[in-house]
């Protein structure tokens, strides 16, 4: 039986590729390469390009030989989704909603589903477990939310299991150089750092310097997107074994603020650059912080990269890995 992943020539899910070739699975990519690249795909896996919203096409991949779902695909740019919040509603919410009724008419039971911190808006305790009150400030949350709550409903009615991650700030690459976050006019604080350190921008931007937080500037738990893709392998492990539906944080439970991120980044890159202090962004939070033990207990998760230096040093060889491949970038 193959894995079906949808989004697999994006960033997070082109490494979810290279783990589960690595594990012996079988593995078939769905992907509009919408913001994915066919060459991040690994060359044991089988490239399906086409849409997640249509419904004839994942008829005939689930009909046999799928026995499992994980779920990348989607729209991620969080102001995006406050101009153009139905694009995230179709590409989000709808297609999802298509996805798991293939699922369900096809005897899929297993679904893995990349949810975010998002949904907790801006959390009143730091950190933030799963049983927090949900309050997405954005379109892009709200979308992710609904099909949370869609995945639950169909676990109720159906044979049908799921396990959702609610991812907090990824960053990172393949420790191997294989894969990376390859996306043009990335706005992540840790991708902007190392395009920084690299020349490629002119400045850093940080983003509001007057938040109550230790120095000011907004504190985030970054994880490695190797750590995250270990956790996706072992949530399928656990859905195979007949384990129950979860909603789990994905975070280390550590937060930096933005200017450890920036000293990080100088430090590990041996280059300064030119940072500039400016205004709050419209609907950041000032802290989002995990409470990241239940992913550990529920489905034996153990970090591999969970410091901040190896983080930035992995997302920085990619970097430049990327600018040789394209000068452009
Ligand atoms: N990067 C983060 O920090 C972060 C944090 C929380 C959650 N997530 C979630 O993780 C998932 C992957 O994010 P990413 O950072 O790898 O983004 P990405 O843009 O690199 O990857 C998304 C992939 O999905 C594909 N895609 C988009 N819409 C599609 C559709 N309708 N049909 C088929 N393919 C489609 C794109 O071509 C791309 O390859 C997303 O669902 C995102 O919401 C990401
Ligand atoms: O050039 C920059 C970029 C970011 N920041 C700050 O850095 C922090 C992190 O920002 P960013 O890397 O843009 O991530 P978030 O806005 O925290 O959102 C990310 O993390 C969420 C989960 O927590 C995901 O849902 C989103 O998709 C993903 O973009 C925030 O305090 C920003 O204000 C800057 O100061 N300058």
């Amino acid at each position: 039986m193959a894995v079906l992943v949808t989004g697999g020539a994006g960033y997070i899910g082109s490494h979810m590729v290279w783990n589960l070739v690595e594990a012996g699975e079988q593995v078939v990519v769905l992907d509009n390469l919408s913001t994915g690249f066919d060459w991040a795909v690994a060359g044991a896996a089988r490239l399906v390009c086409g849409d997640v919203g249509d419904a004839d096409l994942l008829d005939e991949l689930l009909k046999g030989g799928i026995d499992a779902v994980i779920h990348f695909a989607g729209s991620v740019i969080v102001p995006e989704s406050v101009a153009d919040p139905l694009k995230y509603y179709r590409n989000n919410t709808a297609s999802t909603r298509a996805l798991i009724e293939a699922c369900v008419m096809n005897g899929v039971r297993r679904f893995i589903f990349s949810s975010t911190a998002a949904v907790y808006g801006d959390p009143e305790v730091v950190p933030v477990g799963e049983d927090a009150p949900v309050h997405p400030l954005s379109p892009y949350g709200s979308s992710k939310l609904m099909s949370e709550i869609m995945l639950a409903d169909t676990a109720a009615a159906h044979d049908f299991a799921f396990t959702a991650l609610r991812y907090f700030n990824v960053a990172g690459a393949d420790p191997g150089g294989r894969t990376g976050q390859s996306t043009a006019n990335a706005t992540h604080l840790i991708k902007v750092a190392c395009e920084a350190a690299l020349g490629k921008r002119s400045h850093l931007s940080v983003f509001g310097t007057d938040y109550d937080t230790p120095d000011g500037t907004g504190v985030r738990d970054y994880i490695h997107v190797a750590d995250l893709v270990e956790a996706h392998r072992l949530a399928l492990a656990h859905l195979r074994d007949g384990g129950q539906s979860r909603i789990l944080n994905c975070g280390y439970g550590e937060g930096y603020s933005v200017r450890q991120v920036i000293e990080s980044a100088r430090r590990v890159s041996g280059c300064d650059f030119k940072v500039v202090e400016e205004p709050r962004r419209l609907g950041d939070a000032p802290q989002v912080v995990a409470r990241a033990d239940a992913v550990r207990r529920e489905l034996g998760w153990q970090p591999r990269y969970d410091d901040l230096d190896t983080i930035i040093a992995h997302a920085l060889a990619w970097e430049d890995r990327l600018s040789r491949r394209n000068p452009a970038r």
